[in-house]
């Protein structure tokens, strides 16, 4: 039986809706005061809490934000009788489930809790996860395996490199499934996206008026990940002062929360990934040497998809059935022409540009298989050499390296997005199929004038 809390003033209202709660069917509790409410959630397991907005001493916002930086995972909805958009967004973005207005109709009320119920039930396992991942036959991708398979069942921490969209959260979920912390939670976060002044919070947590805006306690995700793994996606992005404290929280086991100094100790197994060479940021004092080997306890390089051969067919097929799902379509396969145009091409985005070419094709086709004509220009319009966009390679004759070949055309490819997009940096990004930080990240490696 799933259990529900209720914290509402009003007594009447708060015993209405436990009685109705009890009747079908949940192990239901009510009090009467925010402060009450997050003691017996400390105590309790409970499921999913309802709580309403206006609460004397404090209010429901107050509560969300104290109820998320001890419970992340807990799904809250909050009762309110003022269905103003900009608070319900405001609540919604500070982590709360849903909303519901006041007076509460029980059947909205119970349609709310189950979804939030299904989606808690819907969480990631181990077997979940298994199913939605593509192993792929390719000696490239069984070499990779053969490593997560040796390497899971220890603690040693994991350095992933390879391309964007390549692989790297999944094979370190496949890690952290086939680990004997499986049951505890994986937590993945992406460094790139932490503005600086906040990453020590966020990795390590804050106790309340720890600076201007730290209004309650926090939870980092260190703490979060508390007998699980943290996944740390582009490392290379911390800041000197995230390594340190990063490279303390490894070496000793524990952490201190910003504005604390009590000790925690953490039992976590860190991953990290990196679609840069971190050994590169390493020689130019990027990134602590010392904190490097640290991480790279166990390497692992993920091919990229142009170099998995027939392995992107196994996961286009599987793109299809989720595509089919998803948009009631029975699309069946791919026609020998788009095929030969999917094989020519470079796949700079690799496993996630591959997904979005064929979500788009399932949806735009009209034959029962995907032909030419459904997939974007770069891939029909794609030339061998250039991976389809615009190229000057032929200007670089004298150079010999592949590496060096691979980041002068790197370079040309971001630049010509750039120019498509009248250097519209979100529309380069889409175009390029990665993320802003990912780019502004290469505008500053290439140097390129923006
Ligand atoms: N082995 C796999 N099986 C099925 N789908 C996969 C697999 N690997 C990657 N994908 C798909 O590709 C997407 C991108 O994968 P993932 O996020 O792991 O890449 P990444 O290398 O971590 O990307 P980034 O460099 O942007 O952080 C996933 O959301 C998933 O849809």
């Amino acid at each position: 039986m799933k259990k529900v809390l209720v914290i509402d003033d009003d007594t009447f209202m708060c015993d209405l809706i436990v009685n109705h709660l009890k009747q079908n069917n949940f192990e239901a509790k009510g009090t009467y005061t925010g402060r009450n409410g997050i003691k017996l959630i400390e105590k309790n397991n409970f499921d999913i809490v309802l709580c309403d907005y206006r609460l004397p001493a404090t209010d429901g916002f107050k509560i969300l934000q104290e109820l998320k930086s001890k419970k992340p995972l807990l799904p809250v909805i909050i009762m309110t009788a003022y269905a103003e958009v900009r608070m319900a967004v405001k609540l919604i973005k500070s982590g709360a489930y849903d909303y519901i207005t006041k007076p509460v109709q029980p059947e909205e009320l119970l349609r709310i809790i189950n979804k939030a119920l299904e989606s808690t039930d819907e969480r990631e396992t181990s077997n979940s996860f298994r199913e939605k991942f593509i192993t792929g036959k390719s000696k490239a991708i069984q070499g990779v395996m053969q490593h997560v398979k040796v390497v899971a069942p220890t603690d040693l921490t994991v350095l992933i490199e390879g391309e964007t969209g390549s692989g790297k959260e999944y094979v370190a979920k496949a890690i952290h499934y086939a680990s004997k912390r499986s049951k505890k939670p994986f937590v993945a976060v992406d460094c790139g996206a932490i503005p600086k002044d906040l990453a020590n919070s966020e990795l390590f947590g804050h106790i309340k008026g720890a600076f201007t805006g730290a209004i309650n306690n926090k939870v980092g995700y260190f703490e979060q990940a508390k007998g699980g793994t943290l996944f740390l996606d582009e490392v290379g992005n911390l800041s000197y002062e995230n390594q340190v404290k990063l490279l303390r929280a490894l070496q000793e086991r524990f952490i201190n929360k910003v504005g604390d100094n009590k000790v925690i100790k953490v039992d976590v197994r860190v991953i990290t990934a990196s679609n840069d060479d971190l050994l590169k940021l390493v020689e130019t004092n990027e990134f602590r040497e010392d904190l490097y080997h640290r991480l790279n306890g166990f390497k692992i390089h993920l091919p990229p998809l142009r170099e998995r051969g027939e392995d992107m067919l196994e996961f286009a097929s599987f793109f299809i059935e989720q595509a089919n799902r998803a948009f009631e379509k029975s699309v069946e396969g791919i026609d020998e022409d788009a095929k030969k145009l999917m094989f020519k091409y470079n796949w700079h985005g690799n496993i996630r540009e591959l997904q979005n070419v064929v979500n788009r094709a399932v949806l735009l086709s009209k034959s029962d298989v995907i032909q030419a004509d459904v997939l974007p220009d770069e891939i029909r319009f794609n030339n061998l050499q250039t991976g389809g966009r615009q190229n000057n390679f032929s200007g670089h004759r004298d150079v010999k390296e592949l590496k060096e070949a691979t980041l002068i055309t790197e370079k040309e490819v971001i630049t010509n997005a750039l120019i498509e997009s009248n250097y519209n940096k979100s529309k380069a990004a889409k175009i390029l199929n990665i993320d802003r930080k990912t780019l502004y990240n290469k505008i500053n490696q290439y140097d390129i004038e923006i």
